[in-house]
């Protein structure tokens, strides 16, 4: 599958990418700015059809369905999401049953509005319910955006850089619900989007890297995260190293300045 640059129609921005997600697999995109990622993922989201080739998404074909249907099967969460700052986080979940911006008050039953409660708890979220989405954390509104993504019971969740400004202990919240998630919904895949392999929960099973639009590698995590992998992938000396099931990466390329102030990097540093 290829997708061509809107605009020109001649710039190739995804080029011959053959990717499958099977059910219960747990992907991370990782890619250079401008690699093709959210690309990837909003073809993945039927929010885009491919220029050429195919792309099958929960067994529908993209321009054989109704995508307005398949998305509904599909949870989105990117931070461009539109949601109205003075909704309480409650109904900000609300939304996700509808998929709207506004909630539908009148296509909310008992139920969806139990099963938001539910959805917040589930997200280490429960206490927020009454709160303005506004007067959330940057944390708080992450966690409450997947519960939302997860209104429609969504056999795929996609995740667009969820972890964007989030401050230290924010993300490693993140990671343990993630982690929750991916473990306590056995039928669920997600595809999560991030620069940094240090976000990444340590269920995350495959990892894809995606370079000037193109796969440089995909495979089970721990075949596709190496350092030899991620020097190619990102153009200088990096180095990754695996930790209690977590991912960490740091460039190794070291500056003449730096070289003189500094002793060098030991051959063996730990995270
Ligand atoms: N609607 C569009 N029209 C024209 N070009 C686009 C469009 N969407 C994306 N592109 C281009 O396609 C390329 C890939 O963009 P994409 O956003 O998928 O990359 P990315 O890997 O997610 O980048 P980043 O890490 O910076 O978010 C970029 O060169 C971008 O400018």
């Amino acid at each position: 599958m290829s997708v061509h640059r809107r605009t020109t129609g001649q710039e190739v921005v995804l080029d011959s990418v053959d990717w499958t997600v099977h059910r219960g697999q747990h992907w991370a995109l990782l890619g250079p700015n401008g690699a093709g990622k959210t690309t990837m993922l909003r073809l993945t989201g039927a929010l885009l059809h491919p220029t050429t080739g195919t792309v099958d998404v929960l067994g529908y074909r993209l321009g054989r369905v109704d995508v307005r249907e398949l998305r509904a099967r599909i949870g989105f969460v990117n931070a461009a999401q539109k949601v109205p700052l003075d909704a309480t986080a409650h109904t900000v979940v609300l939304t996700g049953a509808t998929g709207t911006v506004q909630p539908l008050w009148r296509m909310y039953d008992a139920a969806a509005r139990e099963r938001a409660h539910l959805l917040l708890a589930e997200l280490d979220c429960k206490e927020l319910a009454r709160r303005a989405f506004g007067d959330c954390s940057g944390g708080q509104r992450a966690r409450i955006l997947i519960a939302r993504a997860l209104m429609s019971d969504p056999s795929l969740l996609l995740l667009d850089e969820p972890f964007n400004a989030l401050d230290l202990p924010s993300r490693e919240d993140l990671v343990d619900a993630l982690y929750r998630l991916a473990t306590g919904r056995p039928g669920l895949s997600t595809v999560t989007v991030t620069h940094h392999p240090e976000e990444l929960p340590p269920s995350t099973s495959h990892a894809f890297l995606l370079r000037e639009g193109r796969e440089l590698v995909s495979g089970p995590v721990e075949t596709v995260l190496t350092s030899e992998n991620f020097t190619a992938c990102f153009g200088r000396p990096i180095r990754v190293e695996s930790y209690d099931g977590r991912w960490y990466a740091r460039s190794t390329a070291v500056s003449p300045e730096r070289r003189r102030r500094e002793p060098q990097p030991s051959q063996d540093p730990r995270p």
